[in-house]
């Protein structure tokens, strides 16, 4: 089952002369790792608004986890939601809360029992490598903590499916290459994960699917790709400020990759077969699958910073959403 679908979607905002998105059609299958990429106004941000369903398309088809979205009630949305984890570029953090409470709130609002509250938080902060901070406030972070709490907040009622819109855009090199590592492990466990981003280097090292949007319409989608043209997006920071830093944090990708491929630090989903590209698709005959399994790496200079947890023992892999079952969208259905 595919766990993303999208059917020739045409978006057109009111008041708009050239539609957002033109009859852009692709699948997204579990486990898959999908970069979203394209200029600013491409139509990223409402790809990601059409799978939460925060927008319906004009024409065409979008369904997620199995469900048609059109025939989704508003009053089931809700319950849909709680399948999909979001971050954001500025993190959306409840400011009056600290840490804990911003993690606990997005399970106390569908109701989750105060035991399960107890147990799963501590589990996605120590998942997150925030295990110490919890009575922090997000004032009293640094950005690239205050994306890890918006991190444990998505993935602490285990979605399936993770997406980020620009989960780097605010952050240095090297703090984003600790997102990027925090997204590939949380990947690596079977969550399906969809990033929107400018972040070229990202996208280049990392080699997983690219699909690329060029004002509204689908010009590309490739297994393992790069980034593709980037002469069309903006830089927000000089380029020598992203220079030596950048290059030590996207090795550290690298390296994460690698690990992430060698060794399934958390339990993969044992239903979940390597991702097989849809004949429908679109792929570059030159394009290949993830790496084969490398020996363990060397230890990295520039750790990813989580717990050495036994994560099965503490269930956290499949309270997160990181280990397998077939469980459907349940209320939606
Ligand atoms: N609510 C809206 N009303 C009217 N037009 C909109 C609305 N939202 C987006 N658009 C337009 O749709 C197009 C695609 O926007 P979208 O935000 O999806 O692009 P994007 O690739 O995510 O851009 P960015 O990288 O800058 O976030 C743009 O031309 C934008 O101006």
């Amino acid at each position: 089952m595919a766990m993303i679908r999208f059917e020739n979607v045409t978006k057109r905002y009111r008041g708009t002369k050239r539609p957002a998105l033109s009859e852009v059609d692709f699948n997204v299958e579990a486990g898959e790792f999908v970069f979203l990429v394209g200029a600013s106004g491409s139509g990223k941000s409402s790809c990601l608004r059409l799978i939460l369903r925060e927008d319906v398309p004009s024409a065409g088809r979008v369904a997620v986890l199995g469900r048609d979205l059109r025939s989704l009630p508003n009053r089931k949305v809700p319950y849909f939601r709680r399948h999909i984890g979001s971050v954001f570029q500025d993190f959306r953090l409840l400011s009056s809360k600290t840490v804990y409470q911003n993690v606990a709130f997005s399970l106390q609002v569908i109701g989750s029992s105060r035991g399960f509250i107890q147990q799963a938080v501590p589990e996605a902060l120590a998942l997150v490598g925030l295990d110490g901070k919890a009575k922090r406030m997000p004032h009293e972070l640094s950005g690239g903590e205050q994306q890890r709490v918006a991190i444990a907040r998505a993935i602490v009622n285990r979605p399936k499916v993770l997406l980020a819109d620009e989960p780097t855009g605010n952050l240095d090199p090297a703090t984003s290459v600790d997102i990027m590592q925090l997204l590939a492990r949380i990947n690596a466990g079977g969550t399906t994960v969809v990033m929107a981003t400018h972040e070229a280097s990202f996208v280049d090292q990392m080699q997983r699917r690219v699909i690329e949007l060029k004002e509204g319409e689908m010009v590309r989608d490739e297994l393992g790709g790069g980034y593709g043209d980037t002469s069309g997006i903006p830089r927000l920071h000089p380029e020598a400020v992203r220079g030596a830093a950048a290059t030590a944090a996207l090795t550290a990708v690298r390296e994460a990759q690698r690990e992430t491929s060698a060794v399934p630090a958390i339990a993969p989903d044992a239903g979940q077969q390597p991702v097989q590209p849809d004949p429908d698709v679109r792929v570059d005959p030159s394009a290949r699958p993830d790496p084969e399994p490398q020996p363990a790496p060397t230890p990295r200079t520039n750790p990813i910073v989580i717990p050495d947890v036994q994560v099965d023992e503490l269930g956290v892999a499949d309270r997160l959403g990181l280990s397998g079952d077939d469980e459907e969208v349940g209320p939606t259905s």
